[in-house]
C-alpha cells in the first residue's frame, strides 16, 4: 500500500479526526490538496502525512486546530458533563487565552453554557527558566565546558554561565578544582535540572522536592491563572444557529424575525469612535497666537485677500517696481484677472510721486513708476500688504493709536525643499503709536516671546525696503543649540506712512514670522511637507495633541 491508499483508507476508516479538516482525495504526486476547500495546501497535507508516519492515529496526537474552536467545544460538551478549561488547554495542547476566547463567544449565545470561575496555581518557568530549559543548566555547561581534557577556572569563570555553573557543578561532585585546573569528577552526568523544567514547561508534574529546588534558584514561580469551570447551560445545544446583529426592514416585512435569533446587546462594549472634525497642527499653533495678540490688546485684520495687487503689495510699501522680488521668480502673478483697476486716486499719486520724485524729506528712487506695473495682480507675497491697507484705513478714519495683527497665507514662488513650501502662513503684528521707537518695538517682542516660552533674544540689523531701521528676531534653540531666526521686523519707513495721511508724529513698528517654523519645533516635525502641502498624511492632523506639555 503506497502512503495515498493509506490516507485514503483511514479516511475511509475514521472519516472525523477532531480538530483537523480532512482531505478527502489527495494528489499526492504534486503533493497538494484537492476538492477540500479549507485546507491550507501543502502545510496541512504534510502534517498529515507527519502524522500518518509516526503517530497512532488518534485524536490526542494530534495538535489541535484552532478554526472552529467554539463547535468543537460543543461537541466535547455534548459527550460530557464539564470540562476545566486550563485542563483542557492543556490537554488539548493550545493556548488558554485562545480557548477562552472562543467560549467568551459561546456565550454570546444566551443559555448555550454554563460557566463558573476558577482559579489554578500552576508553576510557571522564570525568564532563567526558560533559558535553562531552551541550553541546558549552567551546571551542565560548565561540565560540558571542561570536557575530558580539563578546563582552566579563570576560563570557565569567563562565561556567561561560568560563576553560578562552577558552584553547582561542585556541589554536584562532576567538577573539581586543582591549581587553577577543572576537571571532571564524574564520567556520564544527567542534566535533571533541565530536565525537571522542560517537563514543568509541558505541564507534567515532578517531584515534590525539585520544585522546592527549582523555586530556590527561582527557576519557576507559582502562578495563578483564572479558568472556566464550563458545563451544559440550560439551552445547550451543539448546533448553533447564526445570530443577527440587525433587524433589518426585511425581515419586519417578510416576517422572517420571528425565526432567527438575536445577538443580545452588548452594554459593556465600547462605542464607536465618534468621528470629529481635527484642527490641523498650523491651526492649533495659530489659535495660540490669536490668544496671546488678545491678551496684549491687539485686534485682528482681515485676511481674507489672497490676490492682491502689486500696488498694494508692492508699491505702497516703497517697495520700488524693479526690485527683484517683483519678479515672476519670487512671486505669482495671476493672470485672470491680470489687473487692478480701483485704487484711491489722489494717495496712488502720492505713492508715484515718492517713487519717482520723492518727498516728506526723501529723494526717493528717482525712475518713471508705472501704473501699469502696480496694477498686475500677484498672490500676495507677505501679509504686510494687508497691514498697508489696513494703515491707510487708519489714516482716513482718522488716527488713533492701534494695535494689529494678522495670521494667514502668503506665496512665494519657492524652490520646494525641506523648510520651503511655495504657500506658508505668516504671523504679522503692527503697533502705530505717537512717538514710538525701536525701544518699544524690542519691549513688544520681548512681551510677546516670552508668553511663546521664547526669553532668549538678541536682534540683528537687515534691510526691508518698507522699513528702517530693520531687525532679524534671533532665538536661542536649545535643541539645535544654536541661534536661530524667528522674524523680521522694523520700524516702517515715513516714505510709506506719510502718504497714506498718517500724522508726522506717528510711528509704525512691524514684525512678521511663519507659523510653520514654530509648529514644526512644537510638534518636532522636520520636514515642513509632513506638515503642510498635499502629501500630508492625515494622520498627522488626527493625531497631533491639542495640548502639549512644552519643556
Ligand atoms: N513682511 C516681512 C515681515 C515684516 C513685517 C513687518 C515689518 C517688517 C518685516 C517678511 O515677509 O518677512
Amino acid at each position: 500500500m503506497n502512503d495515498l491508499d493509506r490516507l485514503n483508507q483511514i479516511l475511509q476508516d475514521q472519516p472525523y479526526i477532531e480538530g483537523f479538516a480532512q482531505p478527502s482525495s489527495v494528489d499526492f504526486s504534486t503533493r497538494s490538496a484537492v476538492k477540500e476547500k479549507d485546507l491550507k495546501g501543502r502545510e496541512h497535507l504534510e502534517r498529515w502525512f507527519h502524522h500518518l508516519s509516526s503517530y497512532e492515529m488518534t485524536a490526542d496526537t494530534v495538535s489541535r486546530s484552532t478554526d472552529n474552536f467554539p463547535q468543537q467545544i460543543l461537541d466535547l460538551l455534548a459527550s460530557s458533563t464539564e470540562f476545566n478549561s486550563i485542563e483542557l488547554a492543556q490537554q488539548w495542547k493550545v493556548d488558554h487565552q485562545k480557548l477562552i476566547g472562543a467560549i467568551k463567544s459561546l456565550l454570546a449565545n444566551e443559555g448555550v453554557l454554563a460557566t463558573k470561575d476558577v482559579t489554578e496555581k500552576r508553576l510557571e518557568l522564570t525568564n532563567e527558566g526558560v533559558q535553562f530549559a531552551n541550553e541546558g543548566s549552567p551546571e551542565f555547561l560548565v561540565f560540558q565546558f571542561v570536557g575530558t581534557e580539563g578546563a582552566a577556572q579563570a576560563d570557565i569563570m569567563k562565561q556567561p554561565f561560568g560563576k553560578i555553573g562552577m558552584a553547582k557543578a561542585m556541589q554536584a561532585k562532576w567538577v573539581s578544582v586543582d591549581k587553577g585546573l577543572v576537571v571532571r569528577k564524574s564520567t556520564d552526568v544527567v542534566d535533571s535540572t533541565r530536565k525537571f523544567l522542560e517537563s514543568l514547561r509541558l505541564g507534567e508534574d515532578v517531584d515534590e522536592n525539585q520544585k522546592k529546588e527549582l523555586k530556590k534558584r527561582k527557576l519557576i514561580s507559582e502562578v495563578n491563572i483564572k479558568g472556566l469551570l464550563v458545563s451544559k447551560g440550560e439551552s445547550f445545544t451543539t448546533n448553533l444557529a447564526k445570530q443577527e446583529a440587525d433587524l433589518t426592514p426585511e425581515m419586519i416585512a417578510s416576517g422572517s424575525w420571528k425565526d432567527k435569533q438575536f445577538k443580545k446587546y452588548n452594554f459593556e462594549s465600547l462605542g464607536v469612535v465618534p468621528s470629529s472634525g481635527h484642527l490641523h497642527p498650523l491651526m492649533k499653533v495659530r489659535s495660540e497666537f490669536r490668544q496671546i495678540f488678545f491678551s496684549m490688546g491687539f485686534s485682528e485684520m482681515a485676511t481674507n485677500r489672497y490676490v492682491e495687487s502689486s500696488f498694494w503689495n508692492f508699491d505702497a510699501l516703497f517697495q520700488p517696481q524693479q526690485h527683484p522680488a517683483r519678479d515672476a521668480h519670487d512671486t505669482f502673478f495671476v493672470s485672470d484677472p491680470a489687473l487692478s483697476t480701483k485704487f484711491p486716486e489722489d494717495y496712488l499719486e502720492r505713492v508715484k510721486t515718492v517713487h519717482s520724485q520723492g518727498g516728506y524729506g526723501s529723494a526717493g528712487y528717482n525712475y518713471d513708476w508705472k501704473i501699469e506695473e502696480a496694477q498686475k495682480n500677484v498672490l500676495r507675497t507677505h501679509t504686510t500688504a494687508v497691514s498697508a491697507r489696513q494703515l491707510y484705513q487708519l489714516a482716513q478714519e482718522g488716527f488713533r493709536p492701534s494695535k494689529l495683527f494678522s495670521i494667514d497665507r502668503v506665496f512665494r514662488n519657492e524652490t520646494l525643499d525641506a523648510t520651503h513650501l511655495a504657500e506658508f502662513h505668516q504671523v504679522e503684528g503692527v503697533i502705530a503709536e505717537k512717538n514710538l521707537s525701536l525701544a518699544h518695538l524690542i519691549g513688544v517682542f520681548t512681551e510677546f516671546f516670552k508668553k511663546l516660552g521664547i526669553t532668549n533674544l538678541r536682534f540683528k540689523p537687515t534691510y526691508n525696503p518698507y522699513t528702517e531701521p530693520s531687525m532679524e528676531i534671533f532665538a536661542y534653540h536649545q535643541g539645535l543649540a544654536k541661534w536661530v531666526e524667528i522674524g523680521n521686523s522694523g520700524m516702517f519707513r515715513p516714505e510709506m506712512l506719510l502718504p497714506m495721511g498718517l500724522p508726522a508724529d506717528v510711528n509704525v513698528a512691524g514684525y512678521g514670522l511663519s507659523l510653520e517654523r514654530p509648529t514644526m519645533i512644537k510638534y518636532g516635525i522636520n520636514n515642513i511637507r509632513d506638515l503642510f502641502g498635499s502629501k500630508i498624511d492625515l494622520d498627522v492632523v488626527y493625531n497631533t495633541p491639542i495640548c502639549r506639555l512644552d519643556k
